[in-house]
């Protein structure tokens, strides 16, 4: 007769051993389970989409996905409906429903893919070496930006329309290559979209107005004694034919070559405020535009400028609560957004946190940033100090003070920023990409996840003005 004991025994270990993965595993089930729910809620009560358009991008600095996102809503008005989603979020799979597809997509590093739009070409040869024909019903359009300064000029837009077309889907029109945003192309793949009938109104928004000569009213040096290079606030004439919002940038033109800076200040003021760093070459030789406006540029004479509307760093409705994040020249973007909070809604909830290099030195804009933070434009201020070795070290100022930098701030502040998020805020970075934009967006996505992270940028909840 066989024991039954050792065949018991085996079974409640083998029970035992389930209960516990299940335990293990209970939130990711869990979750499962509501997206299933949800989904067949939606299916029960939305209208199924009928080829819906997809207007899917790829973006770092979020004008890919601003513009992105302006089409999208043309689209809506026209009649159209719309999905509208960050490149990496788009499977194959998905196009087998959807059959027209508008991608604008951004070069980064040496002609690679923003971050976003990684994983997309990948997949679609995963699905091709399948034998997965989904793309042979697909017609797409895309849009490259780029800078022709890089010699991978819009590399990725182009890559991904070959390999569209490697996979079978057709083009509605070749790839159109926009060059540092320029109108025209702008334009023109506004003119092919609207040939292909789709309704869409002024994509070339993001666009520069005429160009002016702009007289330097003064200049003044920031930080003498700081361990990091020259800063200084310099203050232009109001332009008399364009004007501009917080997160908009003014573009010095030098011959036919052209430098970008933050507008840190409104029209309001009646000038307009820019805040540069000195830059010098290995050899020593001044930055063309920083050496022009910090040294060169004669108070009382003028230069040529333009100014660009940037509404991917616009600023959201009045009372959302912000969140501004920065460091060094960032400043003056994310004092533009302070001002205008301090004219349009002052109570709303603002917090801005940035960083410098030495809290005796580069004290920038102090007496401005506490009078907000004592008057409650600003309900928190955190300063971070690169060059502060201890806590001790830092002088008593309004707000927090914290040495080292922003990124490293905000991690001590995470509870806080979720706390933030869940009442409806929205961040906006500005100032360096490497380190601390690029840690801002890792702290980001490893306290929210990926996707959540990518559906903040999405809905215009988090933006960035980094270079
Ligand atoms: C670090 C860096 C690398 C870039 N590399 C390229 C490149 O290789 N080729 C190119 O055409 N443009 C390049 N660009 C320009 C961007 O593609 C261009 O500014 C684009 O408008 C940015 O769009 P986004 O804000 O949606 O990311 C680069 C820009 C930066 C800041």
């Amino acid at each position: 007769m066989i024991s039954l004991q050792p065949w018991g025994q085996a079974t409640l270990l083998i029970l035992g051993w389930c209960l516990l993965t299940l335990w293990c595993f209970r939130t990711a089930l869990r979750q499962r389970w509501h997206n299933r729910r949800a989904a067949q809620r939606n299916l029960a009560v939305a209208p199924v989409m009928v080829d819906p358009v997809v207007v899917a991008y790829a973006s770092e600095g979020g004008t890919a996905a601003a513009l992105a996102g302006d089409l999208a809503q043309q689209l809506e008005q026209g009649g159209e409906a719309v999905s509208l989603l960050p490149l990496n979020q788009l499977s194959p799979k998905q196009l087998s429903v959807s059959h027209r597809l508008l991608i604008i997509a951004s070069t980064y590093g040496d002609g690679e893919a923003p971050t976003n739009g990684q994983h997309f070409i990948r997949r679609l040869q995963h699905s091709q070496r399948q034998g997965q024909h989904v793309m042979q019903d697909v017609r797409y359009a895309v849009l490259a930006l780029g800078d022709d300064d890089y010699p991978q000029f819009c590399a990725f837009g182009l890559q991904l329309h070959k390999q569209l077309q490697q996979a079978g889907a057709q083009p509605m029109f070749d790839p159109l290559c926009v060059n540092r945003l320029d109108r025209q192309s702008l334009e023109q793949w506004q003119q092919q979209l609207a040939a292909q009938g789709f309704t869409v109104a002024d994509t070339a928004q993001g666009c520069d107005s005429a160009k002016e000569e702009l007289t330097l009213e003064q200049r003044r040096w920031l930080n003498p004694g700081s361990p990091g290079t020259a800063l200084y606030e310099l203050h232009l004439s109001k332009p008399q034919h364009s004007t501009w919002q917080a997160g908009d940038i003014a573009r010095l033109w030098l011959a036919d070559r052209y430098r970008d800076y933050s507008i840190a200040s409104l029209p309001e003021e009646n000038h307009l405020r820019l805040l540069v760093r000195e830059q010098h070459h290995d050899n020593g030789e001044p930055g063309l535009g920083s050496g022009w406006l910090c040294q060169q540029w004669q108070p009382g004479s003028t230069s040529l400028f333009s100014l660009r509307s940037n509404p991917a760093f616009h600023a959201p409705q009045a009372a959302v609560p912000l969140i501004l994040i920065g460091n060094g020249t960032g400043l003056a973007g994310l004092r533009a957004h302070l001002k205008q909070r301090s004219l349009q809604n002052p109570q709303a909830p603002c917090w801005l946190l940035f960083g410098e290099r030495s809290p005796e030195h580069d004290r920038i804009w102090q007496q401005e940033l506490d009078h907000w933070y004592q008057s409650g434009v600003l309900s928190e201020l955190d300063r971070c100090y690169s060059r502060a070795s201890c806590v001790a070290e830092l002088p008593a100022q309004c707000g927090r003070s914290h040495s080292g930098y922003v990124q490293h701030a905000l991690q001590r502040e995470q509870k806080r920023l979720l706390q933030w998020l869940k009442k409806g805020a929205a961040i906006y970075v500005c100032g360096s990409r490497d380190g601390m934009a690029s840690d801002i967006d890792q702290l980001l996505q490893q306290w929210l996840g990926k996707r959540a992270t990518e559906r903040l940028q999405q809905q215009g909840c988090y933006r960035k003005d980094v270079y």
